[in-house]
């Protein structure tokens, strides 16, 4: 069980894969209202536990502030109505009152006939929003992955409404008004306290534009066999869900019990600059949670002595500075060149006074990551195409901002983020990291990963340095480990955000303060399982 469950949570699928599924399952004879009965009791049984029925004659006090008995049914015209509809008759059997709000005509025939029953039984039907005031809860039928176009009167305006309410609303399947493959708001959309995404999760929901919407997501597993997901996605879906299994499964733990120094990776940070010294250290305190052997660190010269006091472990390289206090040359210590270390980490805090050191660090023969100044950099030479030419692996990780800057003809990169930072790792040939509150990482292959977890605690100046470091050290350990260096990315950004998550718990979203996350990043691990192997 546990392993199809989490074959399951990996999965993301599109409106199209879902009905290329559904329809299998269809042909393979299991009939469609045997398929919305299974799947509307499933949804009957959680929002029960969510929110129980508050039973008028027992003791009010008894009653939890999420109790309800009055329930009010949103019910579109296809079959995410007529799941509305059966978990409707389903809660009326159970006690709950029920009332039905349906301002569509012509449904379809299964919709129309559960409709009809539940006229039938005496449940009150409106055409308009009003009469689902006063309920305690509302459940959303409204649209499932069916929506194709804009919403438009009269249900925009119900829909408008009834979020006004702020009432606890549990959507079907997706919040009715959100595109199910990009979470783009086809006109309005219902602000959803819980979505029940059925069978598998769909791809709009993971995207930074549903997620004012989309309240708490959870997956409502009805039993798809594997087979007809492998038979529609192929055995390795172009697009995975980050779990906490596959972060956990790609992390250089455990040891092996006979190891050195510099058999755990040995990363090159380049970063910071007189105007930007605090990058240099979070990059490297990122850098040592990520447990990686050795780490050198290559600074203007008047950073070395604040370097060396604040990571007593790190060989700090004190390098020629220009007149702003910007690194002016790379000088390695004797001896030692670039391919000296296993990964290299270049671009908080550099500015760009920098530059020249880029072209130095772009024909570097090892894993790259360029983050913050060093895309900046990479933008202003206009140089996307050298990167097709290195012959090893290369990370980008901007925010929005930087992407625009590096890939300037991709569209809009908020509208549908899968799909600009697909079309960026192509044309880069690049692993491409897009930060936000769903991270996006993707490879030139045009295979994807989204982080599904996050919290707003990170939007704060300082985390992206530390994640910099992070995945900067996963990469110098990963090399020796034949790790995929997307994966070990996609765990990066996973780690990342649980610690940041975790800290949050802890000290609420205002207390995650960069350095704060970095002392996280180790305690998220110790308080996985994999922390005690
Ligand atoms: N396929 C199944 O048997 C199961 C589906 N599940 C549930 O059903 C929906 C998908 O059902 P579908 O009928 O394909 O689409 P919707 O219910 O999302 O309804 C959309 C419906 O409305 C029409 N429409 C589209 N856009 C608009 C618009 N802007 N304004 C008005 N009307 C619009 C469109 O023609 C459709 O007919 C899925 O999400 C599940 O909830 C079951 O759970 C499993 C079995
Ligand atoms: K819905």
């Amino acid at each position: 069980m546990k392993d199809r469950q989490e074959q399951i949570a990996q999965v993301i699928v599109t409106a199209q894969q879902m009905r290329e599924i559904e329809e299998r399952i269809f042909a393979a004879g299991m009939p469609v209202v045997a398929l919305m009965e299974k799947v509307a009791g499933l949804i009957t049984r959680r929002v029960q536990d969510i929110y129980p029925l508050f039973c008028q004659q027992e003791n009010k006090a008894k009653a939890s502030s999420s109790s309800s008995s009055r329930v009010g049914i949103l019910t579109g015209p296809g079959h995410n109505g007529g799941d509305g509809l059966v978990v409707a008759r389903e809660l009326y059997f159970r006690g709950y009152e029920v009332l039905i709000y349906c301002p569509f005509s012509k449904l379809k025939e299964l919709t129309s006939q559960h409709l009809q029953y539940a006229r039938s039984l005496g449940l009150p039907c409106y055409d308009s929003i009003q009469p689902l005031q006063d309920c305690d809860l509302l459940i959303d039928g409204l649209f499932g992955f069916g929506l194709e176009k804009t919403l438009t009167d009269p249900v925009a305006t119900a829909i408008n409404q009834l979020n006004e309410w702020h009432k606890p609303i549990i959507s079907i399947d997706l919040p009715s008004g959100l595109h199910t493959d990009t979470g783009e708001v086809l006109g309005t959309a219902v602000r959803a306290t819980h979505t029940l995404c059925l069978g598998l999760w769909k791809q709009g929901l993971l995207q930074d534009q549903a997620l004012d919407y989309v309240g708490k997501a959870e997956l409502i597993d009805f039993d798809i066999p594997l087979a007809d997901i492998q038979a529609v996605l192929g055995n390795s879906p172009s697009i995975k869900r980050i779990t906490k299994t596959t972060a956990l499964s790609t992390l250089p733990l455990p040891r092996p019990p006979v190891t050195h120094k510099y058999k755990e990776g040995h990363l090159l940070l380049i970063c910071g600059s007189r105007r930007y010294s605090g990058g240099a250290i979070l990059t490297g305190l990122g850098a040592r949670a990520s447990g990686v052997g050795m780490l050198s660190i290559a600074v203007p010269e008047s950073l070395k002595s604040l370097m060396v006091a604040q990571l007593p472990e790190a060989l700090i390289i004190g390098c020629p500075e220009t007149e702003s206090g910007a690194i002016a040359q790379l000088q390695l210590p004797p001896k030692t060149d670039l391919s000296s270390f296993s990964a290299i980490a270049c671009g908080p805090g550099l500015t760009q006074d920098a530059s020249p050191i880029l072209q130095e660090v772009l024909d570097s023969t090892i894993p790259l990551l360029l983050d913050a100044d060093g895309l900046n950099i990479l933008a202003e030479m206009r140089s996307i195409q050298t990167l097709q030419k290195r012959q090893i692996s290369t990370v980008l990780t901007p925010h929005t901002g930087e992407f625009k800057r590096l890939f300037p003809d991709i569209p809009d990169a908020n509208h549908d983020r899968v799909k600009a930072t697909r079309e960026a790792a192509a044309q880069s040939g690049a692993v491409v990291l897009l930060k936000g509150a769903r991270t996006v990482i993707a490879n030139s292959q045009g295979t994807v990963w989204i982080n599904p977890e996050s919290t707003p605690a990170l939007a704060r100046g300082g985390s992206g340095d530390v994640l910099t470091g992070l995945i900067g050290g996963l990469l110098a350990q990963a090399s020796s480990k034949k790790i995929s260096v997307e994966e070990i990315v996609a765990t990066g950004a996973w780690w990342h955000s649980q610690a940041a998550i975790l800290a949050a718990q802890e000290r609420t979203e205002l207390g995650v303060d960069a350095h704060t996350l970095t002392n996280y990043l180790i305690a998220v691990l110790a308080s996985t399982s994999i922390g005690h192997l």
